[in-house]
């Protein structure tokens, strides 16, 4: 279905001499979506983004970006890519080294200059635009493989690490930067350890295991799901009364936490719990863990 996905992947395999690094790539990412990609050391994650890019060619299975096959030139046009641990020529400026890939990806140099200054504000590095790299920090070199990642105003970006070697607000920068392009219609494909970052913007998450892709987890349901309220008076029959919102998990005095059942939402929780004339102190979502589900779903190995 072209358009609607910008990744299908059904079944791909690579195989290094004989080795199986991904055994089944099978996933659909939405136009649009911010897809986080985890799993442990060694689980087959760049093999696979390799693969999606095009740079390397699947053993088998098949696969398509935005609608076209795997590798396929007008598809790779649209295809930004910060591959983990880049550098750059560091007796370049960051101007020079973005009007390098900009021209290299074939974007016309009356865009480039249009271009060029409104990235590197949006990264922060407005100020550092013709200083040479090796000036640079690792958080500034780190925002500037952003920068020429999105130089050519790709439709899809693949991101390894992207907050790597940030400190706080060089982390926050990248964050809105990385919310921005979304909230344009950008698809992003985000491949981290760092699970605090990827529970914050992402959308959806993949956990491969072994070069499979075991499961798939919608962080925007799965955020909202668990709620606890703190109701006062929480008379007994108000049990029954909300197991027609969802599962209840605990309930003692005054406190109830409870699973909403599916297109239940916080908020006419709230509105109805004080439609019945109880006392709302607080209506609590609980935070999702990420790490609790990726060592439920992928273990402690490492590899
Ligand atoms: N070019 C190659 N030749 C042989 N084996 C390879 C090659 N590239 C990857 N592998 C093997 O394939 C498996 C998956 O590696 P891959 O780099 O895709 O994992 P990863 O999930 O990205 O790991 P990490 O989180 O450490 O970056 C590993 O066992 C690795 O040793």
């Amino acid at each position: 279905m072209a358009g609607a996905w910008a990744i299908e992947a059904e079944g791909l395999r690579k195989e290094f001499s004989g080795r199986v690094a991904v055994a089944d790539l099978t996933l659909r990412v939405a136009e649009g979506e911010i897809f986080g990609f985890l799993g442990p050391n060694g689980a087959g994650k760049t093999t696979s983004v390799k693969m999606l890019l095009g740079l390397i060619r699947p053993t088998a299975g098949r696969g398509w970006v935005r609608g076209r096959p795997l590798g396929d030139r007008n598809a790779r046009r649209e295809i930004g890519f910060l591959p983990e641990g880049f550098a750059f020529p560091d007796w370049l400026t960051a101007e020079e080294v973005l009007w390098f890939h900009g021209r290299l990806s074939g974007v016309d140099p009356a865009r480039l200059r249009r271009r060029i200054p409104q990235l590197l504000e949006q990264v922060g590095l407005a100020a550092d635009a013709r200083r040479p790299i090796r000036t640079f920090s690792k958080g500034m070199r780190q925002r500037l493989g952003l920068a020429q990642a999105f130089i050519h105003e790709p439709r899809l970006v693949f991101l390894d690490e992207p907050t790597s070697g940030l400190d706080p607000a060089g982390r926050i920068l990248v964050r809105d930067f990385l919310l921005a392009q979304k909230a344009q219609g950008v698809t992003l494909f985000l491949n981290s350890h760092l699970l605090s970052e990827v529970e914050r913007i992402c959308d959806r998450v993949a956990f491969i295991k072994g070069g499979v892709v075991v499961e798939t987890l919608d962080l925007r349901e799965a955020a909202a799901a668990i709620v606890t309220l703190h109701v006062r008076p929480s008379p007994p029959e108000l049990q029954a009364a909300l197991r027609e919102w969802g599962e209840l998990l605990a309930f003692t005095d005054a406190r109830i936490t409870l699973r909403l059942a599916p297109g239940r939402r916080p908020t006419d929780l709230a509105r109805w719990l004080i439609g019945q004339g109880l006392d709302l102190e607080a209506l609590i979502p609980r935070s999702l863990s990420l790490e609790d589900v990726f060592l439920r779903v992928v273990g402690m190995e490492t590899g």
